[in-house]
């Protein structure tokens, strides 16, 4: 049985909650002038919290239908929409109907829909859509929150997904799906994440988990850097290297497979560790910095770069969704900045601070200096 409330301050609290609990208390408040606000405000939050999974899927069935780039052509009516669509009359106009009220879509008359800034703004983002697409795996994983809080899940697909998430280097067929999708997102970062690095100075960056190049692609585009090194697993290093020579970036960067649960590659003066970190648990994660410090230069810097708890204005991006992500595949957690900056200083980094990115809810970035001739 819970204990009662010991304290004033306790005691408040308790009667605070009885009260917004009340019906009658609820009632009253979306009534009385001074409170209709909040009141509405609340119920409506509430609801958004009930309804998150139908909007979702409203929008799933816009990319799977490729709504957003049928109306990059402009404003179309809903009879051809309909068309093109393959959905009745009857069902694009529910469709459009929800697409608009979610601010997907906008009506410019009766019958005719053009896109709205969401909607525009994921036709410039295909990770985006390709993030939608993907959780239907872990919308599936979710179907019974406690069972995985508990432990007493069956075997979630998103660990089949991640096979390193459970210890597994995965094979050239298993790694190609999160491989994709990594490179399909990393669009988003890359560019928020070199806007607050200054790399002018560097000799030989090494991105860590660098996937299948998109990051270091983003530096050649934008750096002289001399060396640019991609460490990862080897059937996705493999991947990296067949890829990057495709693009004719074979000579600008090296890609080299292995395990860092075993070590690094020694002698960088930067090292990239980009949506690496919170996959792992506390303990292979300070291993992973310690390793990355030995490996790093005197004087290097290591850049830490992925979404963090607690962002503001983004929390429940950091505890909800990936605290469940990451639950759901098994392996990891997002980290709050101050639990970071704690593992880089156990990890031996001296100075580290946190450049301000133009998107923190996508990626943060902590930049930590290992001593040493400065860079
Ligand atoms: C003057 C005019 C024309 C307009 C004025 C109005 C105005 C200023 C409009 C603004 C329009 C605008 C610029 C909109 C931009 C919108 C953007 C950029 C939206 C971006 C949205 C990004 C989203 C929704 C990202 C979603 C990312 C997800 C779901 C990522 C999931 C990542 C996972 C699962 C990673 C897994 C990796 C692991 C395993 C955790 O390591
Ligand atoms: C979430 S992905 C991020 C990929 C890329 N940095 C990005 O942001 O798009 C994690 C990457 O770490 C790699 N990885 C996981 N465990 C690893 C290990 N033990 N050694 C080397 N790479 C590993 C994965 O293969 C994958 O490419």
């Amino acid at each position: 049985m819970a204990r009662p409330p010991t304290t004033l301050g306790d005691r408040c609290l308790a009667w605070r909650n009885r009260l917004v609990a009340s019906p009658r208390f609820q009632r009253w408040a979306a009534g009385f002038p001074l409170t209709r606000r909040i009141a509405r405000r609340n119920t409506r939050a509430l609801f958004d919290l009930c309804a998150g999974f139908v909007y979702a899927q409203v929008l799933t069935a816009c990319i799977r239908l490729d709504l957003f780039g049928i109306l990059t052509e402009g404003p179309l009516s809903v009879a051809a929409l309909a068309l093109r669509l393959d959905l009745s009359p009857d069902a694009a106009r529910r469709l459009l109907r929800g697409a608009e009220s979610l601010g997907l879509v906008r009506a410019v008359s009766d019958d005719r829909f053009a896109l709205a800034d969401l909607g525009a703004a994921l036709v410039g983002n295909p990770g985006v859509a390709a993030m939608i697409e993907h959780h239907a795996l872990l919308y599936a994983d979710l179907a019974d929150p406690v069972a995985l809080l508990r432990g007493q899940a069956p075997p979630t697909r998103l660990s089949g997904y991640w096979p390193y998430a459970h210890g597994g280097a995965g094979d050239a067929q298993s790694v190609a799906p999160y491989s994709g999708l990594m490179g399909a997102s990393q669009a988003m970062i890359a560019e928020d994440v070199l806007d607050v690095c200054d790399l002018s100075r560097v000799e030989h960056l090494m991105d860590v988990g660098g996937g299948e190049g998109a990051f270091l692609q983003a530096c050649a585009r934008r750096h002289a850097t001399k060396r640019l090194t991609l460490f990862d697993l080897p059937a996705v290093a493999d991947r990296a290297q067949r890829r990057l020579a495709r693009l004719g970036l074979g000579e600008r960067i090296t890609c080299c497979g292995g395990d860092f649960h075993g070590g690094l590659p020694i002698g960088a003066d930067a090292i990239s560790l980009v949506r690496i970190v919170h996959d792992h648990d506390d303990a292979p994660a300070q291993a992973l910095l310690a390793a990355a410090h030995a490996a790093l230069a005197p004087g290097g810097v290591l850049i830490l770069a992925e979404p963090m708890a607690g962002t503001p204005g983004a929390e429940p991006v950091g505890d909800a969704y990936f605290g469940f992500y990451l639950l759901a595949m098994g392996s990891g957690r997002p980290r709050r900045v101050e639990e970071l900056r704690a593992m880089l200083r156990e990890a031996g980094f001296t100075a580290v601070r946190e450049p301000k990115t133009r998107r923190p809810l996508l990626t943060r970035v902590l930049i930590a200096q290992k001593s040493g001739a400065d860079l």
